[in-house]
C-alpha cells in the first residue's frame, strides 16, 4: 500500500523491532494494541491470519498463556517460531478453512478465543483500488473470524480510511458487542491504516450473508446496503467516529474548490464531504494557481484521510489562495454577513474568518510601515541637506499641556491626535494613498504588527489556532460542545487580551452604542465604573466608618482628617493611570520602610541605612549589591516589552501602596509574615541574571589578553623565522646531516622561551631558609619520613638536583633551616629527630 522507501521508513520502531529480535516493526502495533485492550493475556488460541514475516505471532507466542496455540497464515512462508505453527494459505481460499479445522482438530481447540488480521493484499495500482482490495481482505478475514471466533472471542483488524471504512466499521457493529478504533503510535501517520478492534463477538445464530458480501458493502449500492442495514439493526442509523453517516459513507460527496474557498463556513464544507474537485469552471482558476500544488490537489481527492497536518495545510491553503485571488472580495465577505447569516455560521468559521482577517490587516499594515519608513528616509535625507533638523528640546521649548491626556476632551481629540502622529509620521504617506486605504489605516490603527517578533508571534498563534480548530472539528463529530467552547474562549481571550497591545479587533459595535461615550476621554479609565466619587463623597465615605466615633470622643479627628484627605488624594491620582508610573514602579518593592508623605502626595522613601566603615559587612553588601544589580536588570529586561512592563505597572496597584496605618498589630505581623506581593520576577530570572554577571567576571581583563595574545604572536613570529633559517641549513650539501641536526636543534632550543629554573634549598638545622617564589625547600628529613611512610619515592633526579642545589647553595643554605624544615618533625613522640 504506496509503501514509502529509503532511509526514512527506518524509524524508531524499526529500530526497537530489531532491538527486541522481533521480525517486523508491526509487532509494536500489536503490543499498543494489546496493552490499550488487554486481549491477548487471555486468549488460549489465536489465529493469526495475514501473518508472515510473523512478527505478530511472536508478540502474540511472548503475551498469551503458556501452552496455546497460536496459529500463523499468510500466502508466504512464516519462518518457524517456537510455540507457534504456521501454514501457507490464502485466507480467501476454501481450503484455507479446511487446513484451520485440521490443525485445531489436531491441537485440541474448539474455537479460536482471537482473531487477528494484519493483511495487505499484494497488488499495486491506484490508492482507491488499493483500498479497496484491502478491505475486501478485511471482509475475508471477517468471515474466517465468524466461523472459528468463540462466543465473547476478540477480532483485530487493520483497515484503510477509504470510502468503504464506514462499512467495515458498520459491519464490526453487527458482529460485536463493542468496536474500538485506534491508531497505534507505531502505525506512521502518513500511512491511512487504522485498526479495529472488535470486542466480546456476538456469535449470533443466523449471519444475514449480505454483510459479509463486498459487493453489498462496497460497491455503492446504497439501496440494499440501507436494506441490509434496516433488517440487522432496525434502528436510526447512529452517527460514528468519523462524522460520516453509515448510508453516506458510501456515497462519495463531492464540493468544488471555488465553494469551499469563497465559502465562509470551510468547516462545515470540510465536515460534509468526502473530497473537493477542482473540475467546475468556477474552479479553474483555483486549480491553475500556483498555490495549488499537486499535494493539496491529493489531500483535496481524499478528506476522510486527511491528518492534522493535513488538515492545517488544507486551511492555510485555502487562506492564501483567497487572498491571492481575491483580496477585496475576502474582506467584504466575511465582514458582509448579514446577522442571519450569522447566527448560522459556525463559530469555528468565525473565528478562522477573523484569522484571515487578521492576517489581512497584518500584511496592510506591513506595507504601509515599509512605505512609512521610505518616506521618513527620504524626508530625513532631504532634511540633512537643508541642514534642517531642529531639535525642539535644545529650544527650551516645553508645553506641558502637549503632553497632558487630560487636555483629551474626548474620542475625537484622541483620534485627531491618532491621525495627527501619523500624519507625522507618514508625512505625506496618506497624501498619496486613496481615501480608501486611509479609513482601512484608520479602521485597523491599533493593530499595527510590523516587526519581525511580532510576525513570529503571529505565526505561533496561527498554529494554534489551527489545532484547536483541529481538535474541535474531530471532537465536534464526537458531539463534543463543551471543549470547543473552551478553546473558543481561551482564543477568543488570547485576541484581547494576549497581544492586545498590538492586535486589537474593532467590533461595529463598540463606535455606533457608544456615542454617549463621545464626550469622555477614552484614555483616561475609571476605575470605578466610570462613577467618580466627588472629595466630599469619599470624605464622608471614610468617617462613615465605626472607628471614627471613638477617635472623635478621643480628639483625634484631625489626625484622622488629613488622612481621609491623603486617600481622596490616592483616590484622584488613581483615575490617571498612566500618569503614575514612577509612583508604580516603586510601589513595586512592597515591603519598603516607612514612607515619609509630603503634602504633594510623594512618597519619600527612605535609603536604607549602610555603615561603609564597617568591613566586616562589606563582602555582604557586595552580595547584596550583585543581589540587587541582578534584580533590578532583571525588572528591566521584564520592562522592555510592553505587555510586561504594563503587566508590572498594573501589579503595582496593590494595597501596600497605601501604607495603611492603625491596624491591629497581630494583623500587620500576620501580613507581613503571610501576605507578600509575588515579584514580577522569578528566583531564577535574577539567578541567570548573576550567572551572566559571573561569566562577564570571568572574563580576563582585555589588557591581560592583549597582552597575552602579543607574547603568543611574538613567539609564533620567532619561530617562524627559526623555521626559515633551518630549512635553509637542511639545504646545505656541504654539512654533515649530524651538525645540522645539532645546529637546528640550537636554534630551536634557542627560540623557544626558557621556564625559570627551581631553585632547591636544603634546609639545615638552624639556618632559616625562605623557600619563597621559585625555590623548593628540600629537607632530608622530611623526605625520610615521607618514604618511612610509603608516600612516595623521591626519584633519582630529585635527590640528585637536591645535591646539585646543595653544593649551589652551600653554608649558606645552613642551619636555620633546620629550624623550619625540620619542626615538625623534631617529633618527641616519633623519636626521629636527627
Ligand atoms: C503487513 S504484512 C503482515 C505483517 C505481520 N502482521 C507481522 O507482524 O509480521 C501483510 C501480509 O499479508 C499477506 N497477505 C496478503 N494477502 C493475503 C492473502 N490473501 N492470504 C494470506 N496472506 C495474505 C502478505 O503476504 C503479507 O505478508
Amino acid at each position: 500500500m504506496g509503501k514509502a522507501k529509503g532511509k526514512h521508513r527506518l524509524d524508531k520502531y524499526y529500530h526497537l523491532a530489531k532491538e527486541h529480535g522481533y521480525r517486523s516493526r508491526a509487532s509494536w502495533k500489536l503490543i499498543q494494541l494489546d496493552s490499550k485492550f488487554h486481549f491477548l493475556h487471555s486468549s488460549r488460541a489465536v489465529l493469526d491470519l495475514c501473518a508472515a514475516p510473523g512478527g505478530w505471532m511472536q508478540v502474540a507466542v511472548e503475551r498469551v498463556p503458556v501452552g496455546s496455540l497460536v496459529l500463523g497464515i499468510d500466502l508466504v512462508r512464516i519462518a518457524p517460531i517456537r510455540g507457534a505453527i504456521s501454514i501457507e494459505q490464502d485466507i480467501t481460499k476454501s481450503e484455507c478453512k479446511a487446513r484451520i479445522k485440521k490443525i485445531m482438530g489436531e491441537n485440541g481447540v474448539k474455537a479460536f478465543d482471537l482473531v487477528l488480521h494484519d493483511g495487505s493484499p499484494n497488488i499495486g495500482g491506484a490508492w482507491a483500488q488499493e483500498a479497496m482490495a484491502q478491505n475486501a481482505l478485511v471482509i475475508d478475514s471477517v468471515k474466517l473470524a465468524t466461523q472459528f471466533l468463540a462466543p465473547k472471542g476478540n477480532f483485530v483488524t487493520k483497515v484503510f480510511r477509504s470510502q468503504d471504512y464506514n462499512s467495515v466499521l458498520y459491519c464490526l457493529h453487527q458482529l460485536f458487542e463493542k468496536v474500538e478504533v485506534d491508531k497505534p503510535s507505531a502505525s506512521r501517520s502518513t500511512s491511512a491504516e487504522i485498526f479495529l478492534v472488535g470486542l466480546k463477538y456476538k456469535a449470533p445464530a443466523k449471519i444475514d450473508p449480505r454483510l459479509l458480501d463486498v459487493k453489498h458493502l462496497f460497491q455503492g449500492t446504497i439501496e440494499p446496503v440501507r436494506k441490509v442495514i434496516d433488517v440487522l439493526r432496525g434502528t436510526k442509523q447512529k452517527r460514528h467516529r468519523d462524522g460520516y453517516e453509515d448510508g453516506e459513507s458510501i456515497v462519495r460527496k463531492v464540493s468544488s474548490a471555488a465553494d469551499f474557498v469563497w465559502s465562509d463556513t470551510p468547516l462545515e464544507i470540510l465536515g460534509s464531504v468526502t473530497s473537493i474537485s477542482f473540475e467546475d469552471p468556477t474552479s479553474l482558476p483555483i486549480r491553475d494557481h500556483a498555490l495549488t500544488t499537486e499535494e493539496v490537489k491529493t489531500l483535496c481527492d481524499d478528506l476522510r484521510v486527511l491528518g492534522k497536518q493535513d488538515f492545517k495545510h488544507l486551511l492555510k491553503w485555502r487562506m492564501h489562495v483567497r487572498k491571492s485571488l481575491s483580496p477585496t472580495q475576502k474582506a467584504s465577505s466575511t465582514t458582509a454577513i448579514d446577522g442571519e447569516e450569522k447566527k448560522h455560521e459556525d463559530e469555528d468559521d468565525k473565528l478562522l474568518n477573523e484569522m484571515e482577517e487578521l492576517t489581512c490587516a497584518m500584511e496592510r499594515k506591513k506595507k504601509q510601515a515599509k512605505k512609512r519608513d521610505a518616506k521618513r528616509r527620504t524626508k530625513d535625507k532631504a532634511r540633512k541637506a537643508t541642514g534642517m533638523q531642529i531639535d525642539a528640546m535644545e529650544d527650551g521649548y516645553t508645553d506641558h499641556e502637549l503632553f497632558s491626556l487630560s487636555s483629551i476632551k474626548g474620542k475625537k481629540d484622541l483620534v485627531a491626535v491618532d491621525s495627527a502622529e501619523n500624519d507625522d509620521e507618514n508625512g505625506e504617506v496618506r497624501d498619496s494613498e486613496n481615501d480608501d486605504e486611509n479609513d482601512e489605516a484608520q479602521e485597523h490603527s491599533s493593530s499595527v504588527i510590523d516587526s519581525d517578533e511580532e510576525q513570529r508571534r503571529y505565526d505561533e498563534q496561527m498554529e494554534e489556532f489551527l489545532d484547536q480548530v483541529y481538535e474541535r472539528f474531530v471532537t465536534k463529530k464526537e458531539g463534543s460542545t463543551k471543549q470547543r467552547k473552551r478553546a473558543r474562549q481561551a482564543y477568543s481571550k488570547q485576541l484581547l487580551e494576549g497581544d492586545g497591545d498590538d492586535v486589537v479587533i474593532h467590533s461595529d459595535h463598540d463606535s455606533d452604542e457608544d456615542l454617549g461615550d463621545q464626550e469622555a476621554n477614552p484614555l483616561v479609565v475609571s476605575l470605578n465604573d466610570g462613577e467618580v466619587p466627588t472629595k466630599e463623597e469619599i470624605t464622608s465615605k471614610w468617617f462613615a466608618q465605626g472607628v471614627f466615633a471613638e477617635a472623635a470622643e478621643d480628639g483625634d479627628l484631625e489626625k484622622y482628617d488629613s488622612e481621609a484627605e491623603m486617600q481622596v488624594d490616592r483616590q484622584e491620582e488613581k483615575l490617571a493611570v498612566p500618569e503614575k508610573t514612577a509612583k508604580i514602579a516603586a510601589g513595586l518593592k512592597h515591603n519598603q520602610p516607612e514612607t515619609s508623605k509630603t503634602e504633594e502626595d510623594f512618597e519619600i522613601v527612605p535609603a536604607p541605612a549602610t555603615d561603609s566603615s564597617d568591613d566586616s559587612s562589606s563582602d555582604d553588601s557586595d552580595n547584596d549589591d550583585v543581589e540587587t544589580k541582578a534584580e533590578i536588570l532583571a525588572y528591566a529586561k521584564k520592562m522592555l516589552r510592553k505587555k510586561q512592563r504594563e503587566q508590572m505597572f498594573d501589579d503595582a496597584y496593590n494595597k501596600y501602596m497605601f501604607d495603611d496605618e492603625g491596624l491591629p498589630s497581630w494583623f500587620v505581623e500576620e501580613e507581613k509574615r503571610h501576605c507578600q506581593p509575588m515579584k514580577p520576577v522569578t528566583k531564577e530570572e535574577i539567578a541567570a541574571i548573576r550567572a551572566q554577571f559571573k561569566e562577564i567576571n570571568a572574563r580576563p581583563a582585555k589588557k591581560v589578553a592583549e597582552a597575552k595574545a602579543k607574547k603568543k604572536r611574538v613567539a609564533m613570529r620567532k619561530l617562524e623565522k627559526v623555521r626559515k633559517k633551518a630549512n635553509t641549513i637542511s639545504d646545505q650539501t656541504d654539512i654533515s646531516d649530524r651538525s645540522k641536526r645539532k645546529m637546528i636543534e640550537q636554534l630551536y632550543k634557542k627560540a623557544t622561551p626558557k621556564r625559570p629554573k627551581k631553585e632547591y634549598v636544603v634546609a639545615k638545622k638552624g639556618v632559616a631558609v625562605k623557600a619563597g617564589k621559585g625555590k623548593v625547600l628540600v629537607d632530608r628529613r622530611m623526605k625520610k619520613d615521607a618514604r618511612a611512610r610509603g608516600m612516595g619515592k623521591p626519584g633519582k633526579g630529585a635527590s640528585k638536583k637536591g645535591k646539585n642545589a646543595k653544593g649551589q647553595k652551600g653554608k649558606g643554605s645552613g642551619k636555620g633551616s633546620a629550624k623550619n624544615g625540620n619542626k615538625g618533625n623534631k617529633g618527641k613522640k616519633m623519636g626521629m629527630h636527627e
